[in-house]
């Protein structure tokens, strides 16, 4: 079994990422973790926070010359911002933001200062999550498994491409807003510009496409193993992210059945079972079938804003009209990365659940020998 935890506070020493049931003799590339790190700081939209945040992990346990051995691996990212807050005289927090976890938070765990709720509420945390993200993509890549993504939508304005491949996707990383429609992606710059210069913020919707996904992770026979299931949990956990569709997701539910389901055609060469269309986004049943796993998320506009909502103090029962130093305007490119990283991570758990978690070479093993039988079957 695979499993992950992190910790770490917004504006405390670091985040801290455990991951624990990675096979053995794993080569882990601590540059490609921090690649992917930069990813997640890119992204037209950003505040002033990303101009101080240079993150970098550092090894803490589990590896040995750049290998797993089998022992849990930890990694540590330290924060920059951390020395700036140690000596201020911070004031406690008593004006919950709309939208985001302050009121709900300090409700449930009983705190006085919201910033107890609000450091650890706070998307900062995605840096951990993607570091492990990037632990799962280098897992995945021994199978030739590779997760990707775009922005497709923005303050309402929507790229015109649809089912992009592979090499179209490779590309997202050179658009600001990580969408590969170049005309949609200046029209997204400019309602940010536009949503920023009047104190407002914008969401979107992104697209996580896994490539070379092998038939067969997941299962139908239980809840909890359905993979559809486990990818919208994972995608749904992500700060700001309120919905999750897979394949054609929400637009089946206009369609007839006939302009749905894809139909199945059988190649004795190589290809075996094969389909012409995706609009299952690879998944029947909580099992994949071979076609590249297609999810959608939408992410809702960041809650904390120039221009305030109003609110009530919890010391004071005052209603106010809340300020703020500092925030993103949008922050739909970054969480597109860790929507890869959330993907790519339920993928590998699949994986190793599927073909053993003991050693790299006993998952190769066993991955050959189901490859075999697919083309056998
Ligand atoms: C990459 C990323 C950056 C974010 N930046 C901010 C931000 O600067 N300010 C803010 O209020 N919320 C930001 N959020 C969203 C909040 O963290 C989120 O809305 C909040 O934790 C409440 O959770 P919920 O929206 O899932 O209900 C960000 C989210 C992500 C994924
Ligand atoms: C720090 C990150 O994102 C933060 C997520 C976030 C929030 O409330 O979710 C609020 C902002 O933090 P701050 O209050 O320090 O400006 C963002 O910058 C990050 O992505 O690394």
């Amino acid at each position: 079994m695979l499993r992950f935890l992190t910790a770490g506070e917004s504006h405390g020493k670091a985040l801290i990422a455990v991951i624990e049931g990675l096979p053995a003799n794993l080569a882990v590339d601590i540059n490609f973790i921090n690649r992917e790190l930069s990813r997640r700081q890119m992204g037209y939209g950003r505040g002033g926070r990303m101009k101080i945040e240079k993150d970098a992990v550092e090894v803490i346990s589990g590896l040995k010359e750049g290998c797993t051995t089998g022992s849990p691996v930890a990694f540590l990212i330290p924060n920059l911002d951390y020395p700036n807050w140690q000596d201020k005289a911070v004031e406690p927090v008593t004006r919950p933001r709309p939208g985001h976890g302050d009121l709900a938070g300090a409700l449930k765990y009983r705190q006085n200062d919201i910033r107890n709720i609000l450091e650890r509420a706070s998307a900062r945390e995605t840096a951990a999550r993607v570091a492990v993200g990037a632990v799962a993509k280098q897992l995945l890549s021994i199978f030739n498994i590779e997760v990707l993504s775009h922005v497709i939508a923005i303050g309402g304005i929507e790229a015109a491409i649809k089912n992009p491949g592979q090499e179209d996707l490779r590309r997202a990383d050179e658009s600001p807003v990580r969408c590969i429609d170049r005309f949609a992606g200046q029209k997204m710059m400019a309602a940010i510009d536009g949503a920023k210069r009047e104190g407002d913020s914008l969401g979107g919707v992104f697209e996580v496409v896994a490539f070379n996904v092998p038939v067969g992770l997941g299962s139908h026979a239980h809840w909890d193993r359905k993979l559809d299931g486990r990818i919208a949990w994972s995608l749904m956990s992500v700060q700001g992210i309120k919905g999750v569709e897979i394949g054609l997701g929400f637009e089946a539910a206009a369609r007839r059945g006939s302009q749905v389901h894809d139909e199945i055609f059988f190649d004795s060469e190589s290809r075996r079972f094969y389909r012409k269309t995706n609009n299952a986004g690879g998944l029947e049943a909580g099992i994949t079938n071979g076609c590249p796993l297609v999810v959608r998320a939408a992410m809702k506009p960041i809650p904390t804003l120039y221009r305030p909502l109003l609110s009530i103090d919890i010391k004071t029962k005052e209603p106010f009209a809340a300020s703020v130093e500092r925030s993103d305007v949008c922050a739909v490119p970054a969480a597109s990365i860790v929507g890869e990283a959330a993907v790519a991570w339920v993928l590998a758990e699949a994986l190793v659940e599927k073909f053993g978690s003991d050693t790299v070479e006993e998952m190769q093993e066993g991955f050959e020998r189901w490859m075999k039988y697919l083309q056998e079957f």
